[in-house]
């Protein structure tokens, strides 16, 4: 028997009178924000965000959380039943040194699953004082789906959903320009907010909804594009869980950790900060004019580097990022890949861009969190031609020659991507031989696998390497085009292959 099962679930009236009395004093506040989603991420970032700003006063509202697909109601079950109470442990290393954080947050006031509390879900549209609506459903929630609204039945999808609450709102207020709301879709899709507003134009549409309804959307509601940066790594381990409802005396069935870094840009106007005061609360929110260099940065540096790490990270045998940071070789590899070949190539300041960089690394090394390279690494194709190679391309433009490293982790993705379709999918050898399963996108896969069938790394000449290396790189399916007519890309790329392929045996 585990020792969480003999104690009480956390509420309310576990905390005593004090902690009660904070957290009701917080829950208690009009609801501001409806928040669609009720995952991990938004639990540690916007949630743990509001929290401190209402903490100090400076937010004064509540949050009304909604899950937002028909499965996964266990997640909201657990959040009713701790009276919306979950804990928060902060922790990883902030300017070299270790931190760790730990909180009761309490700002959910109301917790309504749509699927089966359609109309509560719809009261909440009729709330003079909220403000905002809050999401985040994955890139796969943040899509338009035809799908018939049925009177007094619930819609299934995110965006069609927030179309018919949007237009009760409309019908509640009579059109009233200041009942619109502000939107902050947090899903990571560049232009989130465009994408969210042209989704609620399609499906008024399909509702049939007036011209009136959708020039109070286009005109009074704020979709605003945003950024947001945070690793959050959800629960902690049953055995560090079950050491911690021994401290505290009950368990909390929704205790979430995450690293101490937390950035969000939001393209909009400084003076929301009024409205959702997380900058003034000393939060590293940022209100931005133009969101792309934030998006830029982080897409090259954070997520660019974790990418290129991945492939000759797991070709090696190398588990995790802390792990890869750690190694004397590839540690110092990436830095040099980050500071000499990815920020040269970007067209922005490169101390600020050195120093975020700096920062990157620390979050790669926090000790507290065993990022999976085999995570990083689902849908690596697809990445390295957002997060890499556009970089690899401009450095090459700029200095004319090709950046030494970005061609040995291009070279790594190629070694790594020679798939052989078996029963279970598209599976790859590591240098040691071992078999890895890849999970990408089934045609580039075949594509892949069909322009190295019957490769033989052992009995190759240099002609058939430089045969296969072309017929990958010209593959417009693949990359969207024409790598091979790039001069001195498919001979670097040989000779760094063959350098590998001699590492393997
Ligand atoms: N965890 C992080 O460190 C982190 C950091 C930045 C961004 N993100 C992004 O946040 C997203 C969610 O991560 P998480 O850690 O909260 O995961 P999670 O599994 O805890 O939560 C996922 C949420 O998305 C919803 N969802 C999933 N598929 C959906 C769909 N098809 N339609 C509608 N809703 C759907 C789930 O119901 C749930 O509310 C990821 O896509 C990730 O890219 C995560
Ligand atoms: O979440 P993905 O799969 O798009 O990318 C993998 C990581 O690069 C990513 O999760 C980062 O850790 C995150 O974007 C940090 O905010």
């Amino acid at each position: 028997m585990s020792a969480s099962t003999k104690r009480p679930r956390l509420k309310l009236n576990l905390l005593g009178s004090d902690g009660q009395r904070k957290c009701k004093e917080i829950m208690e506040r009009p609801v501001k924000v409806l928040q669609i989603g009720e995952g991990n991420f938004l639990r540690g970032f916007a949630d743990w965000m509001l929290h401190e700003s209402a903490r100090q006063g400076k937010f004064h509202g509540s949050v009304a959380v909604t899950q937002p697909r028909p499965g996964g109601k266990a997640k909201l079950e657990q959040i009713r039943d701790q009276d919306g109470l979950y804990t928060m442990i902060t922790r990883g290393l902030s300017q070299g040194k270790p931190v760790e954080r730990t909180e009761l947050i309490s700002i959910f006031s109301q917790c309504i699953n749509p699927y089966e509390e359609w109309d509560a879900f719809l009261n909440l549209a009729e709330l003079p004082s909220l403000e905002f609506v809050i999401s985040n459903t994955t890139e796969s929630g943040l899509k338009y789906t035809y799908a018939d609204y049925i009177e007094g039945e619930p819609v299934q999808s995110f965006p069609g959903k927030l179309t018919v609450f949007l237009h009760q709102r409309y019908l509640k207020f009579d059109g009233d320009p200041s009942r619109g709301l502000i939107h902050l879709p947090c899903e990571l899709l560049e232009g989130n907010g465009d994408v969210l507003r042209s989704c609620v134009l399609r499906h008024s549409e399909d509702y049939g909804y007036s011209e009136g309804f959708r020039s109070w959307i286009e005109n009074h509601n704020h979709f605003l594009n945003n950024l947001v940066d945070r690793i959050v790594t959800g629960a902690p381990t049953q055995e560090e869980a079950d050491s911690l409802t021994n401290r505290w005396g009950y368990e909390d069935q929704l205790i979430n950790t995450a690293e101490p870094y937390h950035f969000w840009a939001i393209q909009g106007d400084e003076s929301l900060d009024k409205k959702l005061p997380l900058k003034q609360a000393g939060l590293n929110v940022h209100w931005v004019k133009d969101l792309k260099p934030f998006q830029v940065r982080k897409v090259r540096i954070l997520n660019g580097s974790h990418t290129l790490m991945s492939s000759l990270g797991i070709l090696q045998g190398k588990q995790h990022v802390r792990e890869t940071m750690e190694d004397p070789y590839f540690g110092s590899w990436i830095r040099e890949a980050v500071h000499q070949e990815i920020v040269p190539a970007l067209d922005m300041p490169d101390h600020q861009l050195d120093q975020y960089a700096e920062e990157v690394f620390e979050r790669f090394l926090n000790p507290y969190i065993d990022h999976k390279l085999q995570d990083i690494a689902l849908n690596t194709i697809g990445k390295f031609k957002v997060r890499v190679l556009p970089t690899l391309l401009s450095y090459e433009q700029n200095q004319g020659n090709w950046p030494e490293r970005l061609i040995q982790g291009f070279a790594g993705l190629l070694c790594l991507y020679r798939p052989v379709n078996t029963p279970e999918g598209y599976k790859a050898q590591r240098l040691n031989g071992e078999d890895i399963l890849l999970r990408d996108d089934p045609d580039v896969l075949a594509a892949l696998a069909a322009h190295w069938d019957g490769y033989d790394t052992l009995n190759r000449n240099q002609n058939q390497l430089d045969d296969r290396v072309a017929a990958v790189l010209s593959d417009t399916l693949i990359w969207g085009e024409n790598l091979d007519a790039r001069e001195g890309l498919r001979a670097a790329l040989v000779r760094e292959i063959g350098l590998l392929e001699g590492e393997g045996k």
